[in-house]
């Protein structure tokens, strides 16, 4: 092995708490019409009391993995593998059970508040219709932070801004009582300042409300800020998975080092912004090799050809990458250019990751429940 690799700073356990409430496991899901999956073999938890992020660009699946979450399908959909949520298989869900599911334990937060109210219907009437009563109707959006609630309840939408209102919709989500919250762009419509207040109001519910958090955008920065885990997507495929603190220190796929690098970061004028380049892949698009390969600096032959799965990290995260270093005490980031021994090509470190990968891969698929289902 290289001496001249980093060390890495030790990182918190990356492993999240043992009762997942949503646990999603392998789960392919193929559109027809489509030359590769939508989702593939996607796998990731959310433990109650955990704030979660799903990052990628358009595109990687992050808002397909959340539906799946509530049972939701685009139509002629073809699902394989595993969503539970509270124990309970998701996949195989139909009618009362299905909107049971959906109505009970799991909500969704969008983008667009106003999308989501009836312009001429009075807030209450939106918290009313969500389970509320009048009076508790007037306790959730003080619970949100809305001043005045006595007041804003009578109030119609456009009578207020575009914070208020997405702390009205999350008021709204909470009216259910839901154990899971699913953050879908939700903030980023906003201004910086409301931003960071709607994330922070997040972060105290699930905080008071046991809540899981998932929490979908394409900001890793943001991410990394108010999560405890992220998950990085790309082409459908879970990339890296990390605690937000681990994923800053020391990333470990190159497609994270490229999310890190190519957005700006509050007081850093000195580190120059470098685009990842050209585009994420489309659903025409297939992979012989790495889905990452043609935009990938640091990509080798090997990579046109092999397909790279999850391997697990010494901190309990996971990447999937060919040249992720797997060793206890090194920092994952082997990659780098300039930082790579020569002739690495073939090396036991690439077989170990190889052996890793394929282990690893088929650990989850033994975990999972591999019925098919046709959601049409
Ligand atoms: N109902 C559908 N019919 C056809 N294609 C779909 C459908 N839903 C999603 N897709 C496709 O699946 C892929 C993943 O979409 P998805 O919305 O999950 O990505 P995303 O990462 O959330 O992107 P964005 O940030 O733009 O919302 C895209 O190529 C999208 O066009």
């Amino acid at each position: 092995m290289s001496e001249n690799r980093p060390r890495s700073t030790p990182a918190p356990a990356a492993a999240p708490p043992a009762e997942a409430l949503l646990e999603i496991v392998d789960l392919t899901l193929r559109l027809p019409g489509a030359a590769r999956p939508v989702l593939d073999s996607v796998s990731l938890t959310v433990a109650p009391g955990e704030v979660v992020a799903l990052v990628g660009e358009s595109g990687s699946g992050k808002s397909t993995t959340a539906k799946a979450a509530l049972g939701l399908f685009p139509a002629g959909a073809v699902a394989s593998g595993s969503v539970r949520f509270d124990g309970t298989e998701v996949l195989g869900l139909t009618g009362e059970r299905l909107r049971a599911h959906r109505a009970d334990g799991v909500a969704l937060v969008h983008q667009d508040p106003r999308a989501a109210l009836n312009p001429v219907r009075r807030v209450g009437d939106f918290l009313v219709e969500r389970g509320a009563g009048r009076a508790e109707a007037v306790e959730l959006l003080a619970s949100v932070g809305i001043a005045d609630p006595e007041r804003r309840v009578r109030q119609r939408p456009h009578e207020m801004s575009g914070g208020m209102l997405q702390r009205v919709v999350i008021a709204g989500a909470l009216a259910a009582r839901p154990r899971l919250l699913l953050a879908d762009e939700a903030t980023s419509a906003l201004d910086v300042t409301t931003q960071a207040d709607i994330l922070a109001l997040l972060r105290t519910l699930r905080a008071e409300h046991g809540l899981g958090l998932l929490f979908i955008t394409h900001d890793l920065h943001l991410a990394a800020a108010y999560s405890d885990r992220v998950y990085v997507m790309y082409a459908g495929r879970v990339v890296e998975s990390r605690t937000a603190s681990a994923l800053f220190t020391a990333p470990a796929h190159p497609y994270t080092r490229g999310l890190l690098t190519c957005s700006p970061t509050l007081g850093d004028t000195l580190t120059p912004l470098r685009p990842i380049p050209g585009r994420p892949p489309s659903l025409s698009d297939t992979f012989p090799g790495c889905p990452f390969v043609e935009r990938c600096a640091e990509a080798e032959p090997t990579c046109e050809t092999w397909s790279p799965r999850p391997v697990p990290l010494p901190d309990g995260g996971a990447a999937a990458c060919a040249f992720v270093n797997t060793e206890p005490g090194l920092s994952p980031v082997f990659t780098a250019v300039g930082n790579r021994p020569a002739g690495r090509m073939g090396s036991p470190l690439l077989e170990r990751s190889r052996e890793l990968g394929d282990g690893w891969a088929q650990t989850q698929a033994d975990g999972a429940d591999a019925d098919e289902v046709n959601h049409a």
